[in-house]
């Protein structure tokens, strides 16, 4: 039987990473993956989602084209080669991966991964079974879909998102979206720009359960009322099915909203299924996430949990923060705690938004005294010149000690923005660094370096962000 220092189940981001760290520190690692390599974020998620929000911008901003001095005809989008897009990207990304891993001498193991024992995984292929043994483990297999009651799939009809990258756009361009979250706002603006005629249906107003402040959910909205496209609110849908060709949706009062197809995307769940658990002493919670400590570790010492299946925040990011959290956790003393506040969140529609720590009322019931700077793109030189000048960036420093206690930048570009506010844990320091660094002229990172100048300027507090 072969024997590993540790074994990852699952290789989207989060064990994909954790896979990478453990053979960089000199372990003999092993990673099983029962589906595609590189998990949902690769395949179904971050990856081709970026992908054809980056065609949407392009299209998006064809609208400037005559005023910039490009003309001919005109532009429209095509979905189908989009998808092909992604794929080839996506395709690319995943060699490299397995190629990385591959170098790194980390063991990969196609098949379903299974406890037999805390120290004992199964692994079923379509050969049969191996047994592996190791020290430690970390269970990192993610989410999937989750369905209203009665909602029920049909392939090319009615489908969630994995299905949409798994299987191809389906034919017609009347589209229904389900779901207020990240994907149906995201998915809204997407799918409009590539030329769909989308029917939205939101049971609550779009992001409300995020941490966003009104401000940044306003101007996304407003950016996406522009385009025309707005949600039909308080629908709640409980029931689904296919008449003549044509897909449908109802809530409880029996009204019907129908198209060529519908995108449910209405959450995601734990993916625990087939894991072995029962062999085991590790816990769920009564949604199905996998229970842990601060350390993410489970009940089963050895055991560690990451990513989506642990939740409740459900991102690349926080399955990267937790994959290195937990190789540390695993080779040191077990102390380090995760700490979701500062892990960076984001949502790529009509406008980014990207957030990071905590907003005013966080900070209050924390005790602090949060100051506010604040930088509007509407007359950053950078933005006037890409035609884009929605958003701001808004920083929130303690008045007692300078220190960043929480960022939102919203606008083009935000999702690479927010790494100035997410470097390092000292965070005494972060605005002083920002206020004092050379920086590239013109940009829209210089509008941080504004926001921090106006702490100083409107509340005082120059004598800690330019302090030697
Ligand atoms: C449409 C969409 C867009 C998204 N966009 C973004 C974005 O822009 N930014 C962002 O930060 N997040 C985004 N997300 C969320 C992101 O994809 C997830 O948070 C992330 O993939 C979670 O990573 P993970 O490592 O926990 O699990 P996953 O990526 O879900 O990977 C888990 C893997 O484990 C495998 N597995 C499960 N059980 C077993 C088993 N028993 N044996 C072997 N293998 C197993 C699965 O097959 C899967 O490959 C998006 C998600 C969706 C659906
Ligand atoms: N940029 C990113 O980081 C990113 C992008 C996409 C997805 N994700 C993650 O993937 C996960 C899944 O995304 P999601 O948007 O599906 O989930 P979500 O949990 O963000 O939102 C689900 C939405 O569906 C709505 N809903 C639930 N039941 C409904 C019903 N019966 N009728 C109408 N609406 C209903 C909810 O009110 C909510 O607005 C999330 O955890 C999200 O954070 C992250």
């Amino acid at each position: 039987m072969k024997e590993f220092d540790i074994v990852i189940i699952g290789s989207g981001p989060g064990g994909y990473r954790a896979a990478v760290l453990g053979a960089l520190r000199g372990k003999k690692v092993a990673i099983i993956e029962k589906d595609t390599w590189g998990g949902t974020c690769l395949n179904r998620g971050c990856v081709p989602k970026k992908d054809w929000h980056e065609t949407a911008k392009w299209i998006e901003n064809s609208r400037h084209f005559a005023g910039r001095g490009i003309v001919g005809a005109a532009l429209r989008g095509d979905m189908a080669q989009a998808w092909q897009h992604q794929r080839k990207v996506v395709e690319t990304v995943r060699e490299s991966y397995t190629d990385y891993l591959k170098r790194l001498g980390v063991q990969l193991y196609q098949g379903l991964g299974s406890y037999r024992s805390a120290h004992e995984i199964a692994i079923q292929t379509n050969a049969g079974e191996e047994i592996i043994q190791t020290h430690s483990s970390v269970i990192a297999t993610g989410s999937v879909p989750h369905l209203p009651q009665g909602a029920q799939l049909q392939a090319g009809k009615i489908l969630h998102s994995d299905m949409l990258f798994d299987d191809g756009v389906p034919a017609g361009d009347r589209v229904i979206i389900v779901g207020g979250g990240v994907i149906g706002t995201e998915f809204a603006y997407i799918f409009t720009q590539l030329g769909k005629e989308v029917r939205w249906l939101v049971n609550s107003a779009p992001l409300h359960h995020l941490r966003y402040s009104p401000q940044a959910k306003d101007a996304l909205m407003d950016a996406l009322k522009e385009l025309q496209i707005e949600a039909r609110h308080g629908f709640a849908v409980s029931d689904s099915g296919v008449d003549d060709g044509k897909a449908w949706v109802a809530n409880a009062a029996g009204e019907r909203e129908s198209g060529d197809w519908v995108l449910f995307a209405t959450g995601r769940s734990a993916h625990t299924a087939g894991l072995g658990l029962e062999n085991t002493q590790v816990a769920t919670d009564e949604l199905g996430f996998v229970q842990t400590n601060a350390h993410l570790e489970t009940a089963e010492s050895g055991i560690y949990a990451i990513g989506d299946v642990v939740g409740p925040y459900m991102n690349a990011n926080q399955a990267l923060a937790d994959a290195t959290l937990v190789i540390d956790n695993i080779l040191g003393d077990n102390c380090r705690e995760r700490s979701p506040l500062w892990v960076p969140e984001l949502v790529y529609s009509a406008v980014e938004l990207a957030r990071i720590g905590m907003d005013e009322d966080a900070a209050e019931d924390e005790g602090f005294e949060p100051a506010v700077g604040f930088a509007a793109f509407e007359t950053s030189p950078r933005a006037l010149g890409q035609d884009d000048t929605r958003g701001f960036a808004r920083i929130l420093a303690d008045m007692d000690s300078g220190e960043l206690l929480g960022g939102e930048i919203v606008g083009r570009d935000a999702g690479e923005l927010i790494h100035l506010l997410s470097q390092g844990s000292d965070r005494e320091e972060i605005l002083r660094r920002i206020a004092n660094s050379p920086v590239n002229h013109p940009t829209r990172a210089e509008e941080l370096l504004n926001a921090t100048e106006t702490l100083a300027a409107r509340w005082g507090l120059g004598e800690f962000i330019f302090a030697e």
